[in-house]
């Protein structure tokens, strides 16, 4: 695998020993980092390309920081770029956030902060590695378990074999189903679905085989039904496991002998689809209890599939989440990112309603989150609650080192209080009693907000 080419820093500043300090304790931390005293030597290099983060000194006689950074900018160059002063004053904040400065930086600082800020704002920088997620028709994902399933469903789509497709609800069951016909040879028939849990268990009959004119009250028309309407395509029964027995003997007829009859006709019609069918429940469970048909379980199940829940494929997590955000972000609008403590957090969450659950949320954040970043803060509260009762919480035979554990507490307390002042630190610091500028520090040390001002 090749190696990742590291991140080259830049310190500008004319002051020998800062920069000799300033590199020094960058490289300790495996950074690569290097100085220039003479903006006017580095800002042609900068431009060039030759950086991945720039840190400027203010005052510098050559010329002021806020000068190399125009200058920078002014040559198209979109470098992160971190100002260090020795005296922020409201002013030069407001001038640095308005020439698009990542961070600012006031003297005296500390190394272990330096080094905290300067990876974090490389982090944020970074340009997206390329995903190494497979797809499959309208699918994605990075996970080994569903890779073995694209597979298998690359194997079997194009033969006649029936399909059983298990897993919980909203894991992509319907998804996996479409993508079976798509791969067939019958891609150009039509692909036919009904829920079998959403019509009323009197009318489904009708629904799958259709009726005659007259059949029952109501039944003004001739209508044909949804093996009829499928042809030669692929007829996909979703929740196989809610048909009730009655049904479940027409069904098997159907696969044995490929004829049916719609309502209220004596004659016979012939079926060519192709059946996928699915379900959540455990259908050999539902055997056992006697509510399934044995000889229909074996009759659907000649290729079964069994998709993981997304809580069991940790990777897919943000991966689905970001793709949906960049789905479902208005046009026009740069997609946010999603935060390492954000998708740590969401890591935490079981995901009971699986990828439909996440891509709900993921489609609201795109629409009405309006920072760059999602921090772990902008997560529904139910994703947040868990994170901070799961395993966060320590139990009390495990002892953690001081720091540690108090750091852990820490994160959890200002989670929570963010949380509460629905994501306005100068709230949380309110509620915190805590002054709003330490209260910001140690909120970033955590990596809980990139805005300032929010
Ligand atoms: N791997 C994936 N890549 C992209 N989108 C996905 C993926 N898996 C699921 N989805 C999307 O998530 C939503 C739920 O998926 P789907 O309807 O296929 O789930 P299901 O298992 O059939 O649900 P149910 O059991 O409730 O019928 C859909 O909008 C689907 O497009």
């Amino acid at each position: 695998m090749a190696k990742k080419p590291r991140q080259k820093i830049l310190f500008i500043d004319d002051i020998p020993a800062l920069c000799e300090e300033m590199v020094t304790t960058l490289c300790n931390e495996g950074l690569e980092a290097e100085s220039n005293l003479s903006p006017l030597d580095a800002i042609p290099k900068v431009v060039r390309g030759d950086y991945d983060l720039i840190i400027t000194g203010m005052v510098i006689a050559e010329l002021g920081g806020f000068e190399i950074i125009r200058s920078i900018r002014g040559g198209g160059c979109r470098v992160p770029i971190i100002m260090v002063t020795g005296f922020g004053t409201e002013q030069s904040a407001i001038e640095a956030a308005r020439l698009g400065v990542a961070d600012y930086l006031t003297k005296p600082i500390e190394s272990k902060e330096l080094v905290a800020r300067v990876r974090r704002v490389l982090w944020e920088h970074a340009p997206s590695p390329p995903t190494r997620h497979k797809s499959l028709a309208r699918m994605i994902s990075g996970d080994a378990k569903m890779n073995t399933v694209f597979e298998k469903v690359k194997t079997i789509a194009p033969t006649e074999s029936r399909v059983l497709i298990l897993g919980e609800t909203g894991c992509g069951k319907q998804l996996l189903a479409h993508a079976i016909h798509q791969q067939s040879q019958r891609s150009e028939q039509p692909f036919v679905e009904v829920n079998c849990a959403a019509i009323p268990s009197n009318l489904l009959e009708s629904e799958l085989f259709g009726h005659e004119e007259g059949a029952f009250t109501g039944a003004s028309k001739k209508r044909i039904g949804r093996f009829e309407a499928a042809g030669n395509g692929t007829i996909f029964l979703d929740e196989i496991g809610e048909l009730g027995f009655e049904l479940q003997s027409k069904l098997l007829h159907v696969l044995d002998s490929g004829k049916y009859t719609r309502v209220g006709s004596g004659k016979d019609q012939i079926s060519h689809a192709r059946l996928v069918s699915a379900t959540n429940r455990d259908l050999m469970k539902e055997v056992e209890l006697g509510r399934f048909r044995a000889d229909l379980y074996y009759r659907l199940n000649v290729i079964s599939i069994e998709l993981p829940p997304l809580r069991e494929r940790p990777g897919d997590i943000s991966l689905l989440a970001q793709h949906f955000v960049n789905q479902f972000v208005p046009e026009g609008r740069q997609p946010p990112t999603f935060t390492p403590s954000a998708v740590e957090m969401m890591r935490l969450y079981p995901w009971p309603g699986n990828v439909r659950e996440l891509q709900n949320f993921a489609e609201q954040l795109a629409v009405l989150h309006r920072n760059t970043h999602i921090e772990a803060t902008d997560l529904p509260s139910r994703i947040v609650q868990h994170g901070l009762a799961g395993p966060n919480a320590v139990s009390s035979k495990e002892r953690l080192p001081f720091r540690k554990a108090k750091d852990q507490f820490e994160r959890e307390y200002l989670l929570g209080v963010i949380q509460d002042a629905n994501g306005n630190l100068a709230e949380a610091a309110r509620l915190s009693d805590m002054d709003r500028a330490q209260f910001y520090r140690i909120a970033k040390r955590h990596g809980l907000t990139t805005n300032p001002d929010s």
